[in-house]
């Protein structure tokens, strides 16, 4: 298990995090949602060490190692689609088996074609996707993930979905991910936290239970406790639509 407890974080004595605990499952996948700018991306950084906490604890088997891909996908330049992604597994000189996975990857996440173009020439979503493929070619046992679908085409974001969840349950990862879009984070997930405002608490810790045999986006979007998910999370986040115009 990730367990998060008590923490507090603030960036020049302004309190970003307050008293934040939750924990994730190994093996599971938990979405974090919450207003604008509460401090989800900085969960993730203090989750792999990138920022220091002030207080509390992140806790998790030793054994673990972690893959982070952050919100900008910042490809090199002067190095193909392809090249940018198989960077991360480079330097970790993981490039025997990276080199043979990379086809598959490109072809799973819809880039067969532009594996041998430059960043200059690719779309938004196009570079998010080389940023995932990056991060998942380190094969890695825990994922942080930063709004990993949110410059996708819905079609492209179903496939892009499926390959990761594909991959999870092949590997038994853990996934951690950032994202505004409540229906995603229904949709894939096992769990959501739902956070405050700034400093962010946790509002609420909404269990999924919509995977039974084998999880799918467009499936788990079918399904009638789909919406009492969304209504619920909806309130929490205070999405209310009462007719007024402002
Ligand atoms: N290194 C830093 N120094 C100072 N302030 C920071 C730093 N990193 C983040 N912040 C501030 O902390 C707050 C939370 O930032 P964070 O990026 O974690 O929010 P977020 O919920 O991921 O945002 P968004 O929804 O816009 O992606 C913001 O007000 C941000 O300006």
């Amino acid at each position: 298990m990730i367990s998060i407890v008590s923490v507090h974080k603030s960036f020049d004595e302004v309190p970003i995090l307050d008293e934040l605990s939750f924990d994730v499952s190994l093996n599971s996948i938990c979405a974090i949602v919450g207003p604008s700018a509460c401090g989800k991306s900085t969960i993730l950084n203090l989750i792999c060490g990138l920022d220091q906490l002030d207080f509390g604890k992140i806790s998790m088997p030793a054994s673990n190692t972690i893959g982070y891909m952050m919100q900008e996908p910042m490809l090199l330049p002067w190095r193909t689609l392809e090249e940018n992604a198989t960077l991360g597994a480079e330097v970790k000189e993981i490039v025997a088996s990276s080199e043979v996975d990379v086809g598959v990857y490109f072809n799973n996440v819809g880039l067969a074609l532009d594996r041998l173009k430059y960043p200059i020439t690719a779309s938004g979503g196009m570079k998010q996707r080389v940023a995932l493929v990056r991060t998942l070619l380190l094969k890695t046992n825990i994922l942080l993930l930063d709004e990993p679908f949110s410059s996708l085409d819905f079609d492209i974001k179903l496939k892009v979905q499926k390959f990761l969840l594909k991959q999870q349950a092949e590997l038994g990862s853990t996934i951690i991910w950032v994202t505004h879009d409540i229906e995603d984070a229904i949709a894939i997930s096992d769990r959501v936290v739902v956070l405050s405002d700034k400093p962010a608490k946790v509002k609420s810790i909404i269990d999924i239970d919509l995977h039974e045999n084998k999880r799918s986006p467009v499936e788990a979007r079918k399904s009638l406790k789909f919406r009492d998910y969304f209504s619920a999370i909806c309130e929490q986040l205070k999405y209310l639509d009462n007719g007024d115009n402002d």
